[in-house]
């Protein structure tokens, strides 16, 4: 490596050194052909091929550009002497990179590469159609020419990628949204983005633990098998379906899942998007590795099917198999939303994750819920005690071994353990009494949360008690007609009586019925 590292300099110091004389003792155009010869003859006989990376290609950015200064920001780190230190919009970490005018030495494959920075000025052009910047910066890269084979593509596509993932970690997740409706904004995005900052994770996420680690391992597997899916002849995405009532953390799970992955998400606004190809439109500005979501897919929006009829409201045959028609192009159809996360489309670009969440999963059309088209369905449900015991460690910092631990626990753990499935209580509504209580010491809110579930238990039970008492009450009410009936017998003939008394044995209902009317 030393010995590139020293050829490449003499070289190019012998090269700067005739390029100096020249300057000194001829007339420019003279200059200028003598240097170029010079060039071409240095070339030729070389060992060495250069490629320059400009930061502006023409009157575009250059991604490579910016893609050689991450990657060098890496090795940077350690192997420079001279740094420039800076920190991006949104970034929460620093980044080294490359000094102007310094070099760096980097392998791959076995084979070594020499990056310089460049920076010259740049003379003020006679018309522009932007502002350019003072400085004119770009990378040389140098290698051998026998390394050549080695080096292209697979070493750019490597910089790409391991600038890609800095990027992403060094970034803070982004939440995109399509609040605008249609309408792009100047660089032609129809997303607009703000700092992802939800702090929700897998850990703090309250929800039994066998499940959880079932979907982590699914995630985990999801990104690491670009080479699976490929292998499979499969589209690099995955569906999530969430549901269960509010407040059982299925906006929670999904910041989980991007903090996890260190995905962006799109909050996709059904109720912004009025066509298909507008749905199209947002799915192809989409980045990779990101998660599009629709919330609340029940009532987002009403689909109307291909014909243009809006859908029923309840599951009916799949309205995705109806016979297509032009008025379908005019609007959202569910068909539409269908190709939006299974068709041909939803593969431009790759490792994405959909993720629809319904407090109503039965008002769903079936086409939704067809195996296959939502991979994994989860359930998020009402508080069960193991999601309880996080709800405890995350709000009054009882680790498990706290728990069992310290005896003083016990009995209010019991009675929490006991109430808190038969009380049906979102892990939203636990976590709202532990903050309220937060002030107080661990016990005092442990009280509080039972006393609630006591309370939500009691009246859970009185609802209860009220409809026996309603039945009841029907039942003396019904017994006090037929003695009535028998006070008065002229009224009714002994057989319509007898038929009365065997239908009250049987339960049978008065007008013959299956007994519709009865309180179940
Ligand atoms: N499983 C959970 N784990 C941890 N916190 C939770 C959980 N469920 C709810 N919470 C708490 O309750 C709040 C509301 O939860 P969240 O918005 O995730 O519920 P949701 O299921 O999306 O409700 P909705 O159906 O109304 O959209 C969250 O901010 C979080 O603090
Ligand atoms: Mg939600």
């Amino acid at each position: 490596m030393k010995e590139v590292w020293t050829s490449v300099a003499s070289l190019l110091g012998a090269f700067a050194f005739f390029q100096s004389v020249l300057l000194a003792v001829f007339p420019a155009e003279l200059r200028q052909a003598a240097a170029k010869l010079l060039h071409r003859a240095f070339n030729l006989f070389s060992n060495y091929c250069y490629f320059y990376i400009t930061e502006i290609d023409g009157v575009s950015t250059n991604e490579l550009y910016g893609a050689v200064q991450l990657y060098l920001s890496s090795s940077a780190s350690v192997s420079a002497s001279h740094l420039s230190l800076s920190r991006p919009l949104n970034s929460s970490a620093f980044t080294f990179s490359l000094s102007n005018n310094d070099r760096l030495l980097d392998s791959f494959s076995g084979a070594a590469a020499v990056w310089e920075h460049a920076v010259t000025h740049r003379p003020a052009p006679s018309f522009s159609w932007r502002p350019l910047p003072d400085e004119k910066r770009g990378f040389t890269l140098c290698i051998r020419k026998k390394d050549k084979h080695i080096f292209l593509p697979h070493y750019l596509d490597h910089i790409m990628d391991v600038a890609a993932d800095i990027r992403r970690r060094n970034q803070d997740r982004l939440l995109y949204t399509n609040s605008r409706g249609g309408a792009m904004d100047a660089l032609g995005h129809p997303w607009e983005s703000v700092p992802f900052k939800h702090p929700s994770t897998f850990d703090t996420l309250a929800m039994d633990p066998i499940r959880k680690n079932e979907i982590m391992a699914d995630l985990r597997d999801f990104a690491a098998g670009e080479s699976f899916y490929r292998k499979t002849g499969r589209a690099w995405k995955r569906g999530y379906l969430l549901y269960g009532p509010p407040g059982t953390g299925k906006s929670s799970m999904i910041a989980a899942m991007a903090n996890f992955l260190g995905y962006d998400i799109y909050d996709l606004e059904l109720t912004e998007v009025h066509t298909n190809s507008e749905l199209r439109k947002l799915l192809m500005k989409t980045t990779s590795k990101s998660i599009i979501v629709i919330e609340d897919i029940d009532c987002s929006v009403s689909f109307t099917n291909r014909c243009g009829h809006p859908l029923p409201p309840s599951p009916q045959p799949s309205a995705a198999d109806d016979p297509p028609s032009s008025a379908s192009a005019k609007s959202l159809t569910l068909s539409g939303l269908l190709n939006f996360t299974d068709g041909l489309w939803s593969c431009c670009g790759s490792e994405r994750i959909f993720v629809f969440t319904t407090n109503h999963v039965d008002k769903l059309d079936p086409a939704l819920l067809r195996s296959g088209r939502m991979d994994m369905h989860i359930f998020m449900s009402y508080c069960s005690f193991p999601a309880l015991k996080i709800l405890l460690r995350n709000y009054l910092g009882l680790e498990e071994g706290d728990l069992a631990a310290r005896g003083e626990y016990d009995g209010l753990l019991r009675e929490l353990e006991d109430l808190v499935e038969a009380t049906k209580i979102t892990p939203a509504d636990v976590s709202e009494v532990l903050i309220k209580n937060r002030r107080y010491d661990e016990r005092t809110a442990m009280a509080q949360l039972l006393e609630v579930m006591k309370a939500r238990a009691a009246a859970r039970c009185g609802s209860a008690v009220a409809a026996d008492e309603f039945g009841r009450k029907e039942a003396e009410e019904e017994e006090e007609q037929e003695k009535r009936a028998l006070d008065s017998p002229k009224e009714e003939s002994t057989e319509e009586l007898d038929e009365k008394q065997r239908r009250k044995k049987t339960g049978e209902a008065e007008d013959g019925g299956a007994g519709e009317g009865c309180l179940s």
